[in-house]
């Protein structure tokens, strides 16, 4: 037996007025994961327990089995796990966006928050915001003062390490949450040490608001890579094996780090795929290759994650989203449930969105969502769809750290 598990970032969602009322995943067309529905079991799962953040940062740890109100110090520390950053005792890391802020004069307080992730800055791109930063004496003076060291990757997703810091009543907050929102009471706040983070962030907004690079973006009608964003702050963290959990080893697929840090953390190898972006123009075919041959190959059970579905939504790209799931169906698991079903592989399947991402908002919610469970060559004959509604109307899993116990068929729904 092969166990999957399929992580839609964000791809469920309230219903909205464009879709005439419908949810996005109520109206993309995903045949194979309705048929996987129509046979399989579909209910609904609680993943970020309150009062902790609604976000992929509980919600993940919850669906690969870990408790967040045990195990959850912040969503940096798992990130920093798949990139290797060591943490040692008294280190804190923090999530240190790329982020776009309006145009304008005055100061960072005064401008809005256009976008999180600098419109999806990626690659070389990426790496030259922070040579910019880096190449300015000031700035790495800073960075050395507050204790500071800041590792680049070829993303809007950089981690700071800082070392000695005082989080205690420190107030950071996601960007991604408040987009199109003033970034004045937003800002870092609450301790002495906030001052500091939002002193790094000034800088480096004075740094890159006229650099010829943003005005360059801006020309060819890109969004600027004109600040940085602290949040997403915490202290190490070890996290159970999988193994010794499951009696299951495995791998995880994804473009992000807090996937694989979850994953690396629990002892699971860090599949990379080339191409897999975490937006729309991820390697959907890539990923499928990747994991039919791990689980050919390696092990027993694959995760597959696709951030699509929520970076469209956080990018107000509502044809996006849908787009993101039609092609999870279509370039993803059809073709890789054809090569199984082709083989008569017996697999056990867990889809399931981790958390909302609201179109209203563009930010993200807790509550439940729906999950599916299907396992190969056996129909349930309840017939049914995948989505938010199915979800609601069936079974409820209060807490999504049990759901792997199903996957597993270590319990029954
Ligand atoms: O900053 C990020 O990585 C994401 O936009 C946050 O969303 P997630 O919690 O769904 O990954």
């Amino acid at each position: 037996m092969k166990y999957i598990l399929v992580i839609g970032d964000g791809m469920a969602d309230d219903p909205v007025a464009e879709l005439g009322g419908k949810t996005p995943l109520e109206t993309a067309k995903k045949p194979t994961i309705d048929r996987l529905a129509a046979q399989g079991q579909v209910g609904h799962v609680i993943n970020c327990p309150e009062p902790l953040p609604a976000g992929s940062e509980t919600a993940i740890l919850s669906i690969f089995g870990c408790d967040p109100l045990r195990y959850f110090t912040g969503r940096s520390p798992m990130e920093a796990a798949a990139s290797g950053i060591e943490l040692r005792p008294g280190d804190v890391a923090y999530r240190c966006n790329l982020i776009a802020l309006s145009d304008g004069e005055g100061a960072l307080e005064q401008r809005r928050i256009l976008s999180h992730s600098a419109g999806s800055i990626e690659g070389a791109d990426a790496l030259r915001v922070m040579d910019i930063l880096e190449g300015d004496a000031a700035f790495r003076k800073l960075e050395e003062k507050a204790g500071m060291v800041i590792h680049r990757f070829p993303a809007f997703r950089q981690i700071a390490v800082q070392h000695g810091a005082d989080v205690k009543g420190l107030r950071l907050i996601p960007p991604h949450d408040h987009l199109g929102e003033a970034a004045g009471p937003l800002l870092p706040s609450g301790n002495q040490n906030a001052k500091m983070l939002l002193e790094i962030e000034e800088l480096a907004h004075r740094i890159l608001d006229s650099h010829p690079f943003n005005e360059e973006r801006r020309r060819e009608g890109r969004l600027p890579a004109n600040g940085i964003w602290f949040w997403a702050e915490g202290t190490a963290v070890e996290l159970p094996g999988f193994q010794e959990a499951y009696g299951h080893w495995g791998g995880v697929i994804s473009a992000v780090p807090l996937c694989h840090g979850i994953g690396v953390l629990r002892g699971l190898r860090q599949i990379e795929v080339e191409g897999a972006t975490g937006e729309l123009d991820t390697n959907f075919e890539g990923k499928m290759q990747a994991a039919y041959d791990f689980l050919h190959t390696e092990a027993d059970f694959v995760c597959i994650h696709v951030e699509a579905p929520d970076e469209c939504t956080h990018n107000g790209d509502l044809k996006g989203k849908l787009q993101a799931i039609e092609w999870l169906d279509s370039r993803l698991l059809t073709p890789l449930l054809n090569r199984l079903d082709g083989e008569s592989m017996d697999y056990r399947m867990l889809l399931l969105s981790d958390h909302k991402t609201l179109t209203a908002t563009r930010g993200h919610a807790g509550g439940p969502v729906p999950f599916l469970l299907y396992q190969s060559g056996v129909d349930s004959g309840r017939g049914g769809v995948y989505d938010e509604n199915a979800g609601l109307a069936g079974r409820c899993v209060s807490a999504g750290c049990e759901l792997l116990e199903y996957l597993f068929g270590r319990r029954q729904l």
